[in-house]
């Protein structure tokens, strides 16, 4: 077969071409599959159960991976690297749906399959999907694993994860906490939602919610938070227009509520785009006071204003900078709250970018730690004697998170890990069992612990003078 990286010509039809043009973008070009869903779901116009069918087969496809390509390598020559890439993506999808997606029947999976494959190529490609499609139905998907596998392999075949992360999460929690982090890690994320409390209360969205038909509890975890269940996108909602809430993640909330700034403080946030912090430890301060919400892009300046203004907070004032260079741009010594939200390696949010997971490395991990640490020694001056010093990150890596935060306390005796957290926060963290004790400031959150992200959060205090 030829290796072109091309889409077979015209505009996808329907929910399987459409999660299949996205497949092949993410397959051949490192895309992102949450940008290129929504470009393709918009180039569409699908109705909303197809748009539905088309997110759960990328993600699903994505997620399953490894799984997939197992079922398939044995039953398609030259499985993956000689098949052109939209085959590939056709086939992969299938097997997601035929092991996964048990609602849709076996013959339509398959009848479908070889009719994109002829409409898209040509008979013979029609002939192969149809054969191997076939196959695994007559055979059976779950082809049994191969004797004596090690721990790690059997996780990362089952679980459909790469076999340096089972292994580095096998070395930190076991191979029963790696499983459960691996399967975890295939669920649905949480839809939740942080209430703002200058605009509503959370007993009142809730209520609001019930009456709407929307299934949603408080979060067990934030206390501002919400978790749906089925809400449909929440973007879209009157609740969300009017600044009521702002979609956030459980473990992202605990961030503004360790940090716990008061009105008329001076805060920085270092790395503040898309301003999902920022607007909360506004929120948290009653609009009152200063925060100055920094990220390096330029473009993603306008994505904190938006959401500044959504919410109606004036106490945000947005810059662009290196965070390495900010100490150069402001004044020492001068903000009450530094927040470090820092650029990592994401694999507390496999679940929602399922192609962290094929993508990071082990040396992605070595490069972003170096430039954490430097991000906290450069930051760290800003922060007035006697304030704190928040440092986050959406990520598991010990050398990312634990570790980068021991080794700068070591480095600077001026600050100390502060284990003085909020009791809101962390007596469900307690009480789940998700604090190291006796607690020392700074806690990992894992995605089987709340089914939220995995999430680092530490916070440091600086000596008065
Ligand atoms: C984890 S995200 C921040 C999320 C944000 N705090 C929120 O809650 O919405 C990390 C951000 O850091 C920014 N970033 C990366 N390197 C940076 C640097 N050297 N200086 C400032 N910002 C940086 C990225 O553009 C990205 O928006």
């Amino acid at each position: 077969m030829t290796k072109t990286i091309r889409w077979p010509g015209g505009k996808p039809q329907g929910a399987r071409e459409v999660a299949m043009s996205v497949l092949h973008k993410v397959d051949t070009r490192g895309a992102y599959s949450g940008l290129e869903l929504n470009q393709a779901l918009q180039a569409a116009g699908l109705s909303r159960p197809d748009a539905a069918l088309a997110t759960e087969l990328v993600y699903g496809t994505i997620q399953r991976l490894n799984t997939i390509d197992f079922a398939l390598q044995s039953r398609v020559k030259g499985w993956p690297n000689k098949i052109e890439p939209w085959v590939r993506a056709l086939l992969r999808m299938s097997c997601y749906q035929l092991r996964w997606l048990t609602r849709v029947p076996a013959h339509a999976v398959v009848d479908e399959a070889v009719a994109i494959a002829k409409r898209r190529g040509h008979a013979g490609i029609g002939g192969l999907v149809n054969g191997v499609l076939r196959a695994l139905l007559r055979e059976g998907f779950a082809t049994a694993l191969p004797q004596g596998l090690s721990p790690a392999e059997r996780i990362s075949l089952e679980h459909s994860h790469p076999l340096w992360l089972v292994e580095r999460w096998i070395a930190a929690y076991g191979e029963a906490g790696a499983e459960r982090m691996c399967a975890a890690n295939n669920e649905p994320p949480h839809a939740s939602a942080r209430i703002n409390p200058l605009k509503t209360t959370r007993e009142r969205v809730l209520a609001e919610m019930a009456e709407a038909g929307i299934e949603a509890a408080a979060s067990p975890l934030a206390p501002e938070g919400v978790v749906a269940l089925r809400p449909g996108n929440l973007v879209h909602t009157e609740w969300y227009k009017q600044g009521q809430f702002t979609i956030q993640d459980e473990s992202s909330m605990l961030v503004a509520s360790v940090a716990d700034p008061r009105p008329g403080m001076r805060v920085l946030d270092c790395c503040a785009a898309p301003g999902g912090k920022t607007t909360h430890l506004a929120e948290k301060m009653r609009d009152e006071g200063k925060i100055v919400a920094n990220d390096v892009h330029p473009h993603k300046e306008a994505l904190i204003k938006q959401q500044a203004d959504r919410l109606q907070l004036t106490s945000v004032q947005t810059m662009t900078a290196d965070a390495l260079e900010l100490a150069d741009r402001l004044e020492p010594e001068s903000f009450d709250v530094v927040l470090l939200d820092a650029p990592c390696s994401g694999l507390g949010v496999i679940r929602r970018k399922p192609e962290i997971k094929w993508n990071k490395t082990a040396e992605d991990i070595a490069q972003l730690s170096e430039l954490q640490s430097r991000l906290l020694e450069r930051v760290a001056p800003l922060v007035k004697p006697g304030g704190a010093l928040v440092y986050s990150t959406c990520t598991i890596a010990a050398e990312e998170n634990g570790e980068a935060v021991l080794a700068f306390v070591e480095r600077h005796p001026e600050f100390a890990l502060d284990p003085e957290w909020p009791a809101e926060t962390l007596k469900p963290l307690r009480e789940a069992g998700g604090l190291a004790e006796p607690f020392t400031g700074m806690v990992q959150l894992l995605p089987d612990m709340f089914g939220s992200d995995g999430f680092f959060i530490a916070r440091l205090r600086k000596q008065s003078c």
